[in-house]
C-alpha cells in the first residue's frame, strides 16, 4: 500500500481552494507506485490526481517536473500539474511537496502484447523528439557514475559468484563507456516499465506516468530498459516479436544510428545491471530500516536478465 501520508477531507479542501476545479465529491488513496503518496481526487468538474513527494524537496520537484510540463504543453499525454489561481502549481501539503494533476485515462497493463510494445516504441520516440528543445537537462544520478560508487557497497550482500557477475559487467561497461557516452542523448524517461503507462481501449497508448527519474542520458538506454521490462518474460526470455515491434514503432518516428544499432547488446546488459543494482539497494534499505514498506521487487529478475544478455551478446 502506497499511501505514506494519510490525507484528510480538510487538507484536500485546503488544496482545491485555490483552483476553480468545483467542489470535492470525493477522493481515495492509490495502492500502485512505491515511491510517493498518491490520491484519486473527484470534484464536480472532473478527476484528478494529487501527489505528494516522500523522498524530495520542492527544489528537487521543480527539477525533475520540468519535462512533465514541457512535453504537457506540446500536447503529450504526462502528468503535468495544474496551476491554481494563482499560477502555483508546486504545494506545500502535509509537510510534503505536492502537485495536483488530470486524471489521466486508461489502466494498465499486465502482459504486454507486441502491439503494445510497438505503441510505446511510437510514444517513446515522439517523447524524445518534443524533449529536444528542453535545456539544461537533469543528471542523471543512477547513471554509470552511480552504478561504480554504489557497487562496492552492495557487493558485500552478494554470494561470491554474483560479486564476480558484478565486477565482470562493471568492467565490461568501463570498457565500453566510450561508445555510449559517443551516443545521441537527450532527456530519457528513465524508468519506462510497464507499469509506469496507460494504455485505453485494445492497445491504444492513454498516458505515460512517473517522468520523475527524468534525465540526460542515451536515448537508447530508454528503449533497453523498455526492452527488459515489456519484452521478455522475468527470467529474461525474449516473447516473440515484442522487441521487433518496440524498435519498429520507435523507428517510425525516429530510426536508430548505426552506432545505436551496434550498441544495443551493450545498452541492454548496462539497463538490465541498473535495475539490478537499484533493486539491490531498495532492498539493503528496507532491511538496515528493518523496514514497514512491503512492495519489493526482486532484484534476482534484473540478474537473471543480466545474465541471459550476456549470454546472447
Ligand atoms: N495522472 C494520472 N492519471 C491516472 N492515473 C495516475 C496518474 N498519476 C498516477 N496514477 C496512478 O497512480 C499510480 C502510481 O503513480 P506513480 O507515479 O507510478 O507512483 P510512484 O512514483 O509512487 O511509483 C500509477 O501506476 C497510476 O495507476
Ligand atoms: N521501476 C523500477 C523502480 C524505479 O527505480 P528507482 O531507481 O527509482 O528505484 C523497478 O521496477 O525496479
Amino acid at each position: 500500500m502506497s499511501v505514506y501520508t494519510p490525507l484528510s477531507e480538510s487538507d484536500i479542501n485546503s488544496l482545491l481552494a485555490g483552483y476553480d476545479l468545483g467542489a470535492l465529491v470525493s477522493f481515495r488513496g492509490i495502492e500502485a507506485g512505491i515511491e510517493n503518496t498518491n490520491y484519486f481526487v473527484t470534484t464536480t468538474d472532473g478527476e484528478f490526481v494529487l501527489t505528494l513527494f516522500e523522498h524530495h524537496h520542492g527544489d528537487e520537484v521543480r527539477e525533475f517536473v520540468q519535462l512533465a510540463r514541457h512535453l504537457g504543453d506540446k500536447g503529450l499525454a504526462v502528468p503535468a500539474p495544474i496551476s491554481n489561481r494563482n499560477n502555483v502549481w508546486l504545494h506545500d501539503l502535509c509537510n510534503r511537496p505536492a502537485i495536483l494533476c488530470q486524471r489521466l485515462p486508461g489502466s494498465h497493463v499486465a502482459n504486454p502484447q507486441p502491439g503494445h510494445c510497438q505503441a510505446i516504441g511510437e510514444a517513446l520516440a515522439r517523447m524524445h523528439v518534443a524533449a529536444a528543445d528542453l535545456n539544461p537537462r537533469r543528471v542523471n544520478d543512477r547513471g554509470y557514475d552511480w552504478w561504480i560508487s554504489i557497487s562496492p557497497e552492495l557487493s558485500s550482500d552478494l554470494s561470491a559468484d554474483d560479486q564476480a557477475l558484478l565486477n565482470d559487467e562493471l568492467e565490461h561497461q568501463r570498457q565500453h563507456h566510450e561508445a555510449w557516452i559517443m551516443l545521441p542523448h537527450g532527456w530519457i524517461h528513465g524508468d519506462l516499465f510497464h507499469d509506469n503507462v496507460l494504455f485505453s481501449g485494445e492497445q491504444q497508448l492513454g498516458a505515460i506516468l512517473d517522468l520523475y527519474n527524468a534525465c540526460d542520458g542515451a536515448l537508447l538506454y530508454d528503449l533497453a530498459i523498455i526492452a527488459n521490462d515489456w519484452c521478455c518474460t522475468v527470467n529474461g526470455d525474449w516473447k516473440e516479436g515484442a522487441v521487433e515491434a518496440l524498435l519498429a514503432g520507435y523507428e517510425s518516428v525516429r530510426p536508430l544510428t548505426a552506432e545505436e544499432k551496434d550498441c544495443w547488446p551493450l545498452v541492454l546488459r548496462g539497463a538490465a545491471l541498473r535495475f539490478w543494482l537499484s533493486r539491490l539497494l531498495t532492498v539493503r534499505i528496507q532491511r538496515l530500516r528493518a523496514a514497514e514498506m512491503t512492495l519489493h521487487k526482486d532484484p534476482d529478475e534484473f540478474k537473471h536478465k543480466l545474465l541471459m544478455r550476456r549470454a546472447a551478446q
